[in-house]
């Protein structure tokens, strides 16, 4: 029997790198719904539609050439066959994926293709027979796979994900480097808020605060609830 387990959460709660060891450590594909709307971003950039303009935003997405590495060891992102992984990282996506990402009809068309994905790894009818998926986000506990068999919301204080952050970006976690990151988590998650809702659970999803966890303490947890679960 396949798994799916959906995990959302806000921004440096941790929801890759704990869902990537995860799908690892059972098995499981992986899908990084974020990186969807990231590579969106990189594209819109990329054709240079203006941002500001929803219906042309829309229309460039309907055409977006992505392909999902769903690897959990290596999930690469194409885009019409160029490898933009790395890119979709850059702090000038970070910047602007909220703008995409809080366009309604992007949406639509980005949920079409997670859900084609998840059913795909789930084996679901009309696809071959799948290994089962880890799938995270913001809004896949509650609108892509509400029927998931496992949904976890993973948080974490402000405190612990502006420095989880910093760490990343910058290699330190002084004052400095925390307040430069502010606006790559606390601001993007207050625009990202204004059309998904991630910061408390839905009837049925567990919520694990991985505030005062480190990153094993973290996955543990996460293995603890799918195996309660499935
Ligand atoms: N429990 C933890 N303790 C310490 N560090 C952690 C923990 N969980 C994740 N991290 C680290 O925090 C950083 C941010 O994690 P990650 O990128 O997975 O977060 P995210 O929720 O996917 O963020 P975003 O939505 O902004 O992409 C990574 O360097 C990761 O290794
Ligand atoms: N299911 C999702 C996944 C992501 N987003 C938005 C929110 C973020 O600003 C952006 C990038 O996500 P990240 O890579 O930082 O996890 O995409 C969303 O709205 N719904």
């Amino acid at each position: 029997m396949t798994l799916v387990v959906a995990i959302d959460g806000p921004s440096g709660s941790g929801k890759s790198s704990v869902s990537r060891a995860v799908a690892r450590e059972l098995g499981l594909a992986y899908l990084d719904t974020g990186a969807m709307y990231r590579a969106a971003t990189w594209w819109c950039l990329h054709t240079g539609v203006a941002l500001d303009d929803a219906v042309a935003v829309a229309a460039e997405v309907r055409r977006l050439p992505l392909a999902m590495g769903v690897d959990p060891s290596a999930p690469a992102v194409t885009v019409g066959g160029t490898d933009v992984s790395a890119e979709i990282r850059e702090t000038r996506i970070s910047e602007a994926v909220s703008k995409v990402a809080t366009n309604l009809d992007v949406r639509e068309e980005l949920r079409l293709r997670q859900r084609a994905a998840i059913d795909a790894e789930r084996g679901a009818d009309g696809f071959a027979g799948g290994r089962g998926v880890v799938a995270e986000g913001r809004d896949i506990t509650t609108v892509v796979a509400p029927d998931a068999d496992v949904r976890v919301l993973l948080t974490a204080s402000e405190e612990a994900r502006l420095a989880r952050r910093a760490l990343d970006v910058h290699g330190t976690a002084d004052a400095t480097a925390v307040e430069a990151t502010r606006d790559q988590v606390l601001r993007r998650d207050a625009d990202d808020s204004t059309v998904v809702q991630f910061h408390v659970a839905a009837d049925g999803v567990v919520t694990v605060d991985s505030s005062h966890l480190d990153f094993e303490q973290t996955v543990r947890a996460v293995l603890d609830v799918v195996a309660a679960r499935a």
